[in-house]
């Protein structure tokens, strides 16, 4: 904002008093440069300004062309020879096209022209173009005195209007010829002298908008979770505690019925821990879980092979949640029986080397459902529904091998993107041998399934290697502006699905 304005103000207030109109005072200055003065002029209460709206009306080109050639009504009164004979309607229509009709209609109106049969006469013998008149006086002036003329001419799209701002100014309570330099900030040379006592400081402007903060962002992995955690909600299940990574092998293999000689309690695909190397003692029913490895029961022959005690107590970085579901299922059967579903996301543990697949601790999301007559197909279309309501819309089911379950299915689903079926999970029914051994009455049984949450993130992130993921590696930019990691955190929900990425 230009001090010599405010000055130039100041001073024709000094002198007159008062400004009337500052259009009329400042003719060549824009009206909002006027105003963006008188506002910081108030601010400081130097003036006081009331806004002064006027109405300018200019000429629409259909409004020129009936100033250059005439008004329609009088270019078809021209078109009409005197006399009783008059013109016909049709030849007007060729001649003047459109606006025939609206000549026509005006002409009747003021009395110039009359029908005669299929003709059109003359009622006088000279005209005044009021219209043209009316025209050149807005043109000429911005407006007209008869409200009803500017309103007839607006109606017929000849004129159009225009504001346009001015302002009346007085001299305000603080009111001086000098514009003050107002300090912005309270410095440590103002403390140091008396400057600070006199110093006039600019005040505030609490209605400024700031900044938008840099919120922060979900991390993707966090995100598809929230989605997970809110179906498994919808559709009933209880959240299992999670909290400890690590864990006895045996609620991580032995209490799964997984043998003591298979090979993913290898070195090669699972981390045992040295210090301490082994948990001090094993659950009150571990004879029972020993006996039915080495010899069976419920039906079952076993493994028939020893089973060491000292084996089960190896400690481990638990390799899949399944650990805690054994838990959750043998306080389960402590209790009098009730049906429950139960589910967990959370990380586990596997001594894999890492590549563009493959991370040595990742998430797993895992759901059981325990129930008398829980079947196959009943874990066969819940877990339909439960990919539909992740967007995954075409799954299917391959037969495979757990030690715990028995049928066993690998879930896939169809990735147009990639064209072709990518492994989501693993699911089951459990084995006797396992249930039985927790303790679980003859007659319940328990349907369970395990995916990976990585999995269906890449694919909902469009994230190709894994390891992006996870850590430094974590691309900051597609956090924040790629819609799939937005959530909404009222929904849980999100825009992009499985299948549109
Ligand atoms: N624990 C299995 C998943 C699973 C859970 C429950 C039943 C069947 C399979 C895995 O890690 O892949």
């Amino acid at each position: 904002m230009s001090d010599d304005l405010k000055l130039t103000i100041l001073k024709t207030l000094a002198a007159k008093s008062s400004i009337e109109d500052t259009a009329d005072a400042f003719k060549n200055v824009p009206s909002d440069v006027v105003l963006g003065a008188l506002k910081s002029l108030e601010s400081h209460e130097m003036v006081t300004y009331k806004t002064l709206t006027t109405e300018v009306w200019s000429v629409d080109p259909e409004g020129q062309d009936q100033l250059d050639n005439g008004s329609y009504e009088a270019r078809i009164f021209y078109a009409i020879p005197a006399g009783e004979q008059g013109v016909s309607i049709d030849e007007l229509k060729t001649r003047f096209g459109a606006i025939a009709n609206l000549g026509q209609g005006k002409g009747f109106k003021n009395k110039w022209i009359k029908k005669s049969g299929d003709n059109i006469v003359r009622l006088v013998d000279t005209i005044v173009d009021q219209t043209k008149v009316d025209l050149e006086t807005v043109l000429a002036t911005g407006t007209h005195e008869n409200k009803e003329t500017i309103k007839d001419l607006k109606r017929r799209n000849l004129i159009k209007s225009n504001k346009s701002y001015s302002y009346a100014v007085a001299k305000g309570t603080n009111f001086s010829t000098e514009l003050k330099k107002l300090e912005t900030d309270l410095t440590d040379d103002m403390l140091k002298g008396d400057a600070w006592k006199t110093a006039e400081f600019k005040q505030f402007n609490f209605e400024a908008l700031g900044l938008n903060p840099r919120g922060g962002h979900l991390h993707p992995l966090m995100k598809v979770r929230e989605e997970f955690r809110q179906i498994f909600f919808e559709m009933g299940f209880e959240e299992m505690p999670t909290n400890s990574f690590v864990e006895s092998s045996f609620w991580n293999f032995d209490a799964l019925f997984v043998p003591q000689q298979h090979a993913a309690r290898d070195l090669q695909d699972t981390f045992y821990l040295e210090d301490p190397a082994a948990a001090t003692e094993l659950p009150e029913f571990w004879e029972t879980v020993r006996d039915v490895h080495e010899k069976g029961g419920y039906g079952s022959i076993g493994y028939r092979a020893p089973w060491s005690e000292e084996e089960a107590k190896k400690l481990v970085l638990r390799t899949h949640t399944t650990a805690v579901s054994s838990q959750i299922l043998r306080k389960l059967a402590l209790e009098p029986y009730r049906a429950a579903k139960y589910f967990s996301i959370d990380r586990v543990y596997r001594n894999e080397s890492v590549d563009a697949t493959h991370l040595a601790e990742f998430n797993q999301v895992e759901g059981i459902i325990a129930d008398k007559g829980m079947s196959l197909g009943r874990l066969i279309a819940f877990l339909d529904v439960f990919f539909k309501k992740m967007g995954i819309t075409t799954i299917r089911f391959k037969p495979t091998y757990n030690p715990y379950t028995e049928p066993s299915m690998e879930i896939f689903s169809w990735h147009s993107g990639l064209n072709k079926w990518v492994e989501l999970g693993n699911s089951g029914m459990f084995r006797p041998e396992m249930l039985r051994s927790l303790g679980l009455d003859e007659g319940v049984q328990v349907a369970g399934f395990g995916l990976s949450l990585e999995r269906p993130t890449m694919i909902r992130c469009g994230i190709k290697d894994i390891r992006h993921l996870v850590g430094h590696k974590v691309d900051r930019n597609m956090i924040e502006t790629d819609p799939a990691c937005r959530l909404d955190k009222k929904t849980g929900k999100e825009v992009a699905t499985a299948d549109t990425k």
